[in-house]
């Protein structure tokens, strides 16, 4: 079946084009004040506008609190949440319940034991998806690292929800991870930029392609 792919951390009208043209089926707006591809309400709420009905639009929070989940979902009226920080099976469930929005919950994968945490994440997230783990380092992004992981750990892992890989994904190896994994879809943010925050229409052409291809 041919793979769902999100384009994450559009931050511009022309690059959300790009990935429109490019055939992707999902944009994501990142909201996170540190990232280079953080977007305003009222830029993310445009840049939703634009992009809905033509494919999903997913509004990217870390660890929000309750103001931030109704600001950001009255601005972006997103179709997909997606929750990037250390968000609770518990606090998962309850922004569903509150909020009454679809979550995509990102959890970082570095060993068996995370792959086992992801069944509770299965259990109230509507999709889930793994990416590396950010960089111990100060000040790291907790997602966006251009990063990837053992894909082995994921190798047809079946959670009975829609599933997405991330971490480090470009062009050039976003085929392989397809093959090697046989998860239903793949997201990118570096993999297709020129540099930190800003989108490359090239790359982002490339990478779907090789996606929808593989
Ligand atoms: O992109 C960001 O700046 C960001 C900031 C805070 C939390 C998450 C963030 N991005 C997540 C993603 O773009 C992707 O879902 C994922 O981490 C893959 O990113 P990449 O390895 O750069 O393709």
């Amino acid at each position: 079946m041919t793979p769902t792919v999100k384009i994450c951390g559009l931050s511009t009208p022309e690059t959300l084009d790009a990935a429109l043209e490019a055939g992707a089926d999902m944009v994501g707006l990142v909201r996170f004040p540190r990232s280079p591809r953080h977007v305003e309400l009222d830029a993310g709420g445009a840049l939703a506008a634009r992009a809905r009905g033509r494919v999903g639009v997913v509004a990217l929070l870390v660890d929000p609190d309750d103001d931030e989940l109704a600001r950001t979902l009255e601005a972006l009226r997103p179709d997909l949440l997606q929750l990037h920080g250390r968000e609770s099976p518990e606090r998962v469930a309850a922004i569903r319940a509150r909020f009454g929005v679809p979550v995509m919950k990102a959890v970082g994968i570095a060993d068996e034991g995370d792959v086992a945490g992801l069944h509770a994440y299965a259990a109230v997230a509507d999709r889930l998806l793994v990416d590396a783990k950010p960089p111990r380092t100060a000040g790291a992004l907790p997602g966006g690292n251009g990063l990837s992981f053992d894909w082995r750990l994921v190798t047809g892992l079946d959670l009975g929800k829609p599933l997405m890989l991330s971490g480090g994904l470009d062009p050039a190896n976003v085929a392989a991870a397809l093959r090697l994994t046989r998860i239903g879809g793949v997201d990118v943010s570096s993999g297709v930029e020129s540099a930190p925050g800003i989108k490359d229409r090239a790359r982002i052409a490339a990478f779907v392609e090789a996606a929808k291809g593989a």
